[in-house]
């Protein structure tokens, strides 16, 4: 696993301390109100236990599966549901959140499918945003690092499915990838 590596990007101990601050920010802000709070899967799993167990505005979760990478390091652009939410969105406080911001199309199609249920609000939250995101049109409240545009793994991130586990954020030794 370590040789698969090239370096670290961001420790076990840094991730932990910037959800200490998002979740800071997201109790002052949404003081008074509930969250449902929508991890996307697969990636956001980490982040979502993780940031939730630091939150205390009274939540609830639910989570739904889209897909734009299939095996590669790519978007294809094509998003699809492969689960759905199970929660009627009608009046509710969302808060999604994401491992990962990217080329920004995941969510750009995801946000304006949701805002189309009735919500009161859509947010987002994510751990990692890539600088291509900032050429999408979409507002995004919590962001917990600004990273280059490398192909990261780790802290629920995959490679081909793999990587997902370890604790910290690392990017990819060329030679995993064909390179
Ligand atoms: O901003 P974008 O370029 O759209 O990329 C970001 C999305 O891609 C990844 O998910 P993926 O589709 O690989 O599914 P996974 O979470 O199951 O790995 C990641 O978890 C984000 O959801
Ligand atoms: O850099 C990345 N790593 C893993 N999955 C991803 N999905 C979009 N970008 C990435
Ligand atoms: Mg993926």
């Amino acid at each position: 696993m370590g040789e698969d590596l090239c370096k670290i990007l961001i420790t076990e101990d840094e991730i932990s301390s910037r959800l200490d601050e998002l979740a800071a920010a997201i109790d002052r802000d949404y003081e008074g109100k509930e969250i449902l709070v929508l991890g996307i899967l697969k990636g956001a799993v980490m982040v979502m236990a993780d940031l939730a167990r630091k939150m205390h505005t009274p939540l609830t979760m639910d989570w739904m599966a889209v897909s734009s990478y299939g095996s590669g390091t790519k978007s294809s652009g094509v998003v699809r549901i492969l689960k759905d939410l199970e929660t009627d969105l009608e009046g509710k406080h969302v808060l999604i959140v994401e491992d990962i911001i990217d080329s920004g199309l995941t969510l750009s199609w995801l946000k304006a499918n949701l805002e189309s249920r009735g919500p009161a609000s859509v947010e987002i939250a994510t751990l990692l945003r890539k600088p291509d995101a900032t050429t999408v049109d979409i507002h995004v409240e919590y962001v917990g690092f600004d990273i280059p545009n490398e192909f990261v793994v780790g802290y629920g991130l995959d490679y081909a499915e793999k990587y997902r586990n370890l604790p910290f954020v690392g990017t990819l030794a060329p030679h995993v990838y064909g390179g």
